[in-house]
């Protein structure tokens, strides 16, 4: 699924206008939302005949399209009130509403929200600013008080279209109905949240015209694109993974992050981190061996601490000219350049510290954090967390990873991740792609392994879970 921001989709719009009668896409939109709306409505209540429902209307086109949307219901006998929350209404789309039988009430004479079997939230759309005023925030406070559904027009009115960030108070949506194409905040944490389920309603935009900001992969995507073995494969081909990390004060972290590499299918894993770690190993991942030798991919840094020759073991690694992956303590050892093929893996912190940013920054917008990571360093970057991004130098388009329940990281689960992002690394997989596979990987088994389970514990079934996919691919 691809996103694009508001200014690509000011001009797809703009192009689709060309083509079509003055107000013909907002009809095609109206017409997509009153559909899933009137769905909604019988799914919950086995009906829509007769169910109440109150549209929130802003003072832009989004507005229109609820206007227009609640018209048609009210045509199927939906009792339609509209309430101007915010400057004046689509004078249009009112009168539409009304011609339909809908009614227009005043704020004040709202009463118990709970009367109401949906609420449609028609306030902003991509022509937002981030946040609402105090007493519109307060209305959306009473909705989900009054735990009505509420179906979003477009977005959910408050949240930022381009970052997901969501600054102020906003709505919190059942159902998202947008037009045309996914705008990038629908896909991005804390708005993906606010977003609920998302349905995109054809409005005949034509995207290629642009390039996506955003490429989200899904599961089936995820299992077709992992490198499985072919029958002779043997160790070098699936790959040797070379593991330096961890150290004596934090002997675990290469501890989980051998368990990733092993767990992701690498052929063989080197494990070059502490001794005190060795003990643990060869009775749990005997397979795991201690000697220095032939590797197809680094993972260096987890669980480093200060290491005293930090900077000389990632500048051996690099010159190796091999791929790598360099993660955690590791990411303040980086040479200043980094060749494309090392992936580094910093969470939101890590991150906004090689930027030189306060973490907010990060967080607030993930999507150019990312991509000013890549810029700085000349390496592929995956910044892991509650949305997963991956980008690479010299393209504009940021992937991102399936997404995973929130108890995916705890201590430890970024160190299996980097294990994981190695092993595919090693069967020859780019670093973008290794990233997003990984990352993937272990949020869908997290998903379907419901509960905290310790990283390494995780890793295990990220390989049961390979094991699933692969039988379905050769039943
Ligand atoms: N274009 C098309 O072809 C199609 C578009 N479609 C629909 O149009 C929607 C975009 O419509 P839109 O451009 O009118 O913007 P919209 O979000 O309704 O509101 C803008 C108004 O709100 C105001 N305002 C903003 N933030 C505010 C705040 N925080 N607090 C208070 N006020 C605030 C803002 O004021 P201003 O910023 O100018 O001061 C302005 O008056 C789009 O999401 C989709 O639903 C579909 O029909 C398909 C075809
Ligand atoms: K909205």
């Amino acid at each position: 699924m691809q996103a694009f921001t508001v200014e690509q989709v000011r001009r797809l719009e703009a192009a689709a206008t060309q083509e079509v009668p003055e107000g013909a896409l907002m009809q095609r939109a109206a017409a997509g939302l009153a559909v899933v709306v009137a769905g909604e409505l019988e799914r919950r209540t086995g009906r829509a005949y007769g169910t109440r429902v109150l549209v929130l209307v802003g003072p832009g086109n989004n507005g229109g399209d609820a206007l227009w949307a609640g018209a048609r219901l009210a045509r199927r006998g939906v009792r339609v009130e509209a309430v101007g929350v915010l400057g004046t209404p689509h004078a249009e789309g009112l009168a539409a509403l009304l011609a339909a039988g809908g009614r227009r009430l005043d704020p004040t004479a709202l009463g118990d929200l709970r009367r109401y079997d949906l609420v449609l939230d028609g306030i902003l759309g991509i022509g937002g600013r981030p946040g609402l005023p105090d007493d519109v925030a307060d209305l959306v406070a009473r909705v989900e008080a009054a735990e009505v559904p509420v179906v979003a027009v477009d977005l959910p009115s408050g949240v930022v279209a381009d970052t997901g960030a969501v600054p102020g108070a906003s709505v919190r949506a059942d159902v998202t109905v947008t037009f045309g194409v996914v705008k990038v905040g629908h896909l991005l944490e804390p708005a993906r949240a606010r977003t609920g389920r998302l349905v995109l309603v054809d409005i005949g935009l034509d995207p290629t015209t642009e390039t996506p900001e955003l490429d989200a992969w899904d599961v089936a995507r995820v299992a077709d694109a992992w490198p499985w073995p072919a029958q002779r494969s043997d160790k070098y081909a699936k790959g040797v993974v070379g593991v330096d990390a961890g150290s004596e004060t934090y002997p675990g972290a290469g501890i989980m992050a051998t368990y990733g590499a092993v767990h992701g299918g690498a052929g063989m894993v080197r494990f070059l981190g502490p001794e005190s770690a060795h003990a643990v190993l060869t009775t749990n991942l005997p397979n795991v061996v201690f000697a220095d030798g032939r590797v197809q991919a680094h993972l260096l840094g987890s669980g480093w601490g200060d290491r005293p020759d930090g900077t000389q073991a990632v500048a051996a690694a690099v010159d190796s000219g091999l791929p790598g992956v360099l993660d955690a303590d590791g990411l303040g050892f980086r040479p200043d350049e980094l060749p494309e093929s090392w992936l580094l893996t910093p969470h939101a912190g890590e991150l906004a510290k090689l930027l030189g940013v306060a973490r907010s920054e990060v967080e607030d917008d993930p999507l150019a954090a990312v991509r000013a990571g890549v810029e700085r360093t000349g390496a592929t970057v995956l910044l892991k967390g509650s949305t997963q991004l991956v980008a690479r130098p010299g393209v504009r388009t940021v992937e991102l990873a399936v997404p995973g329940p929130a108890w995916t990281g705890q201590a430890g689960s970024g160190d299996t991740l980097g294990g994981l992002c190695a092993a595919v690394l090693a069967a020859g997989r780019p670093a973008h792609e290794a990233a997003v596979l990984a990352a993937s990987l272990q949020a869908v088994t997290a998903a379907a392994h419901p509960g905290p389970l310790p990283p390494h514990v995780l890793a295990e079934r990220c390989a049961d879970q390979l094991g699933a996919w692969w039988q379905e691919r050769h039943p």
